[in-house]
C-alpha cells in the first residue's frame, strides 16, 4: 500500500505535458487567480480577524451585527469579505444554517427592486405569493419571520452583504438601510449587515435615524504596502501552485519568476507602477498584459514583457490621437504650443491661433498650407471635438466662435513626442515646432 502510494506520488510528479498544454494550464491557473480572488492576501490580517469574529458572533452565537468595510477601489474589500466567509463556511454548523443575501447598489437601484431580490435570494417567492403588505418594514419583517424555524434561538442567521453601500443611501427615505439596521439592533432574527464602500465620508450620507441604528463598526482597508511586500505580491501572483500537473515545468516557471523578481529591469517597472498606484488590481492588470505574451514560441516571461506591458498600460491616448490628425490640424496645435510659450500658459482664441499660423506660412513663402480661413476654423473645431482643446469654463456661448477663449489639453512634451512619430511629417513643420520662437 505504502509502495503503491509512493509510486502514484512519483507518477504525478513525473507527468510531462506537451508545452502547449502546459501553457494553456498556466493561463487558466493564473487568470483564475487574477480574476477570481484566488491568491494569498497581504497586509490585512487584523481586518480579517476582526471581520471573522464579527460574522462568527452572528452565525454561531446568533448576535446581530452591522459593519462597514471602507477602502479605495481595488483595495481588497470584496476579497476580505470573501475570505472571511470562506473561513466561516468551513464550520459545518455555519455552512448548514447560514443564509446569504448579496445586493449591489449598482443593480438594486431602489428599495422595491432590492426587496424583490432579497425575496428571490432567500427562496421565499412562493411564501410571499400574492400577499399585499402595508409597508416596506412589514414586508421585510415577514420575510425574516418566514425564516424562523421555531423559537427565536433556532432562527437562521442571515448575512446581508451590500456592495457599493453608499448608493443605497440615495434610495428614498433610506428605507432598506433603516429597516436592516433596525433589525440588526433588535432581538429579532440574527442578521449581519456588511456594507462595502469606497467613500470615506459614507457616514455623512446616512440619515440621523439610520445612523443611530448603525453599530458604527468600520473596517478600513488601505493599500499600505511597502515595496518589498509589493514584490512579494508580484511573485505570489505569478507563481504556479504545487498542485500544477507538470511538476518539472512548474519548478522551472517558478524559478524564472523568482529571478524576475530580482531583475533590475522588472524592479524598475514595478517601482514606477508602485509609485503611481499601490493597488493590487492595477498590478494584476499589468501582470495579465505580460502574461498574454506567453505562448509556445515564448514559453517563459522575461523582463521585456513587463516593460512592454507597462508601456501598453500607460499609453498616452491623447498623444496617440495626434498621429491621426491632418497636417493643418497639427499646424494649429503647434501654433497653440507657441502661443502658450509666448503668453505663459494664458488661454487663446481661434483668431490668435490663425495669426500665428499665418506668420509661419508667410515666413515659408509657399502656398502648400495656404488654407481658406473657414477651412482652418473647421479644423480648429475638430480639435475641440477630439477634446484636444477645451473652452474656458464660465464663458457664455454668445461670444463669437473665433474669439472664444480656449485651453490646450496637451503639454509640449506630448506634442514634440507625437511629432517625432508622425508619419511623413514635413521637415519645415517639425523645425517650426522645435523653434523656441520668435
Ligand atoms: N491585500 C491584498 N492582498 C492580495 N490581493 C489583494 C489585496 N488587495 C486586493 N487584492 C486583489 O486585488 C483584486 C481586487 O480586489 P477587490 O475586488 O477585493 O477590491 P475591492 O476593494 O472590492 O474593489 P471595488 O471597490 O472596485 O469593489 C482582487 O483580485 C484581490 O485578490
Amino acid at each position: 500500500m505504502v509502495i503503491c502510494n509512493f509510486m502514484s506520488k512519483r507518477k504525478s510528479k513525473d507527468v510531462c505535458l506537451p508545452i502547449g498544454e502546459c501553457l494553456s494550464k498556466v493561463h487558466t491557473v493564473l487568470r483564475q487567480r487574477i480574476f477570481q480572488h484566488q491568491g494569498k492576501r497581504f497586509g490585512v490580517e487584523s481586518q480579517h480577524k476582526h471581520l471573522v469574529e464579527l460574522l462568527r458572533r452572528t452565525t454561531i452565537h446568533g448576535e446581530s451585527n452591522s459593519a462597514l468595510i471602507i477602502g479605495p477601489r481595488g483595495s481588497g474589500k470584496s476579497m476580505l469579505l470573501q475570505d472571511a466567509l470562506e473561513d466561516l463556511l468551513g464550520i459545518k454548523q455555519v455552512k448548514e444554517n447560514t443564509l446569504q443575501v448579496r445586493l449591489n447598489g449598482l443593480l438594486q437601484t431602489n428599495d422595491k427592486i432590492a426587496l424583490k431580490e432579497i425575496t428571490r435570494q432567500l427562496n421565499l417567492e412562493n411564501v410571499v405569493g400574492d400577499r399585499v403588505f402595508g409597508s416596506f418594514a412589514e414586508n421585510l419583517a415577514f420575510l425574516l419571520e418566514a425564516l424562523k424555524t421555531g423559537d427565536r434561538k433556532s432562527s437562521c442567521p442571515v448575512l446581508f452583504m451590500l456592495d457599493e453601500f453608499d448608493l443605497f443611501a440615495h434610495h428614498k427615505n433610506q428605507t432598506l438601510l433603516y429597516n436592516l439596521f433596525d433589525i440588526s439592533q433588535s432581538a429579532q432574527t440574527p442578521i449581519a449587515v456588511i456594507g462595502l464602500t469606497c467613500r470615506l465620508d459614507v457616514m455623512e450620507l446616512l440619515e440621523k435615524r439610520v445612523k443611530s441604528r448603525f453599530s458604527h463598526r468600520q473596517i478600513h482597508v488601505l493599500n499600505s504596502f511597502t515595496f518589498s511586500q509589493y514584490l512579494e505580491i508580484f511573485q505570489d501572483q505569478l507563481s504556479l501552485p504545487p498542485a500544477f500537473p507538470d511538476h518539472r515545468f512548474a519548478e522551472k516557471w517558478n524559478e524564472n519568476i523568482k529571478s524576475l523578481t530580482e531583475s533590475k529591469m522588472v524592479k524598475d517597472v514595478l517601482q514606477k507602477q508602485f509609485n503611481a498606484t499601490k493597488d493590487v488590481r492595477s498590478l494584476q492588470t499589468l501582470l495579465h498584459l505580460a502574461l498574454c505574451r506567453v505562448n509556445v514560441s515564448h514559453p517563459h516571461l522575461n523582463p521585456a514583457d513587463f516593460l512592454e506591458a507597462f508601456r501598453i498600460r500607460n499609453l498616452d491616448s491623447k498623444a496617440n490621437m495626434l498621429h491621426g490628425l491632418s497636417i493643418l490640424e497639427l499646424c494649429l496645435i503647434i501654433s497653440m504650443k507657441h502661443l502658450l510659450d509666448i503668453y505663459e500658459g494664458e488661454p487663446f482664441n481661434f483668431q490668435m491661433v490663425h495669426n500665428e499660423f499665418q506668420k509661419f506660412i508667410q515666413r515659408k513663402a509657399h502656398s502648400l498650407y495656404n488654407f481658406e480661413k473657414p477651412v482652418v476654423l473647421k479644423a480648429f473645431e475638430h480639435l475641440h471635438q477630439l477634446e484636444l482643446i477645451k473652452p474656458m469654463e464660465g464663458l457664455t456661448l454668445r461670444t463669437q466662435k473665433e474669439y472664444r477663449l480656449m485651453k490646450l489639453l496637451l503639454d509640449s512634451s506630448q506634442i514634440i513626442e507625437a511629432l517625432q512619430k508622425y508619419p511623413n511629417c514635413p521637415t519645415d513643420v517639425k523645425q517650426w515646432a522645435m523653434s523656441s520662437l520668435n
